[in-house]
């Protein structure tokens, strides 16, 4: 069993260069599926999540090479089948996007339902009602599902709620279906339109992306090409984030700042000062900070991967902070953790009161996802003492290199495998 070891840091800044988003890449290595031809995809990080995704390729006939470059070579023409080991397919969120990527192509898709981030709630009825407005039927079973379409179509799909991963699924099915698909309500989200350009690129015909309406005019060939991803928006976030709860000066190189936006706006909010260039942002706390009010929105809004993280700079400012979660209001299993490290925070009705100042001291945690990991992490640098946090591999989900890239701003992070689980199992449920 693997835990992140954190001393506090004493100082901590520095540079540091963002790796390709872990988001986008998901969706870019299902678009590849759909091409007649390989597809070069540069900027894709060695996370977990990516090496479920390509175990799942291997398993279907998808050839895949990646380097020490992140760059990843995938070769579709060799697919031979559509049905997803439902095991595999449940330890990660998007292996739905498959659907998308092989039912045009294949015209039946077998799929165990999705795994990812536990936040109680995380339904998937709008790709349902996507890809069944394109003609796709579904029969649900205990532990998979099935979708056939001989022919998907295109229709005019109106979302009931605003949903990245359904809005980047009907895309996908889209591009190579018979007509014109509109999708209204739809993402706006930065790996939505990654995921557009990459497909234009492919030969697809796609408009609109990065508005809530978007046309789709399917196609028969989709071809090869080369494409590199865009950078992490929520890793440059979480250490901008970290440079104000530890007092220090980072700088996030090979950004898209206005990808930031709302971040941004809430780090100066609270009185951080904020830099930004074409390509990087350079954040610091030159005075005292100030509580504030955050409620979670779909992009532009500021994005609940991001509202853990600044929990935990939020319990280093004196006063009282609110964070409200309108997209998973359930996504709080930080918080009785933080709690145990002296942290002084309430949650009713899905918003969080942080009460700020209390001093925190180190303890064993557990990460119950990617962002709570960060979260705690980002706490443990100010807390007096060492912390051990537990629920490693939900971190490395999406972090590539996590103790060597917080090392790389002066923090003592070290990585360290223990075999006790006992403890392990304790600490887990303890305070919650
Ligand atoms: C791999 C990936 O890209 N994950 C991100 C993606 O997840 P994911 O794509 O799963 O999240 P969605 O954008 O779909 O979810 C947004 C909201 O829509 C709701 N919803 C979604 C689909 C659906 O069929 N029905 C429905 O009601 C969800 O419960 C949530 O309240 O966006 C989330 C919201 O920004 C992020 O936290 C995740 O990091
Ligand atoms: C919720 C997240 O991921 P996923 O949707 O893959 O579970 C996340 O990256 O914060």
């Amino acid at each position: 069993m693997k835990q992140i070891v954190v001393k506090p840091a004493r100082t901590f800044g520095g540079a540091i260069s963002i790796p390709g988003s872990k988001n986008s890449s998901l969706a870019l290595m299902a678009a590849a599926c759909l091409s007649d031809e390989p597809v070069t995809l540069k900027g894709i990080p060695k996370i977990t999540d990516l090496d479920v995704f390509a175990r799942i390729g291997e398993d279907i006939g998808l050839v895949i090479y990646r380097d020490e470059e992140n760059t990843a070579l995938l070769d579709p023409r060799g697919i031979r089948s559509a049905i997803v080991d439902p095991l595999r397919a449940s330890s990660f969120r998007t292996a739905y996007y498959f659907i998308g990527a092989l039912l045009a192509k294949y015209g039946k898709v077998s799929m165990g339902y999705p795994g990812g981030d536990d936040f109680v709630s995380r339904p998937i009825d709008q790709h349902v009602k996507a890809l069944m407005a394109m003609g796709a039927k579904f029969v649900f079973h205990t532990d998979y599902y099935e979708v056939e379409c001989a022919q998907l179509r295109g229709a005019d799909i109106y979302f009931d709620t605003i949903s990245s991963g359904a809005t980047i699924n009907a895309m996908l099915a889209a591009a190579r279906a018979a007509g014109r698909t509109t999708l209204r309500q739809a993402a706006r989200d930065p790996e939505v339109v990654d995921t557009a350009q990459l497909l234009v690129k492919m030969g697809a015909k796609i408009r609109g992306a990065g508005s809530d309406t978007i046309t789709i005019e399917g196609v028969r060939h989709l071809r090869g090409c080369t494409y590199t991803a865009i950078p992490d928006r929520l890793i440059a976030g979480s250490f901008l984030i970290a440079a104000g709860a530890t007092n220090g000066i980072v700088r996030v190189n090979d950004v898209i700042p206005e990808h930031l936006g709302s971040c941004l706006a809430k780090l100066r909010e609270i009185g951080m000062d904020v830099e930004e260039t074409d390509y990087s942002v350079t954040a610091y706390a030159s005075g005292r900070l100030r509580p504030t009010r955050v409620r979670t929105a779909m992009y532009p809004g500021f994005p609940t991967d991001l509202q853990q993280p600044l929990t935990a700079l939020l319990t280093r400012v004196p006063g009282t902070s609110l964070i409200a979660d309108r997209i998973y209001p359930k996504r709080f299993q930080h918080v009785p953790q933080l709690n145990r490290m002296g942290a002084n925070i309430d949650v009713r009705s899905g918003v969080a009161r942080i009460r700020g100042g209390a001093p925190l001291r180190g303890t064993l945690v557990h990460a119950s996802d990617v962002r709570a990991g960060i979260c705690l992490l980002i706490a443990a640098l100010t807390a007096e003492g060492t912390t051990s946090i537990a629920g490693v591999r939900h971190i490395e989900r999406g972090y590539e290199n996590i103790a060597a890239s917080f090392r790389s701003l002066g923090a003592d992070v070290t990585m360290r495998d223990t075999d006790d689980e006992g403890a392990y199992g304790f600490y887990a449920n303890a305070g919650s």
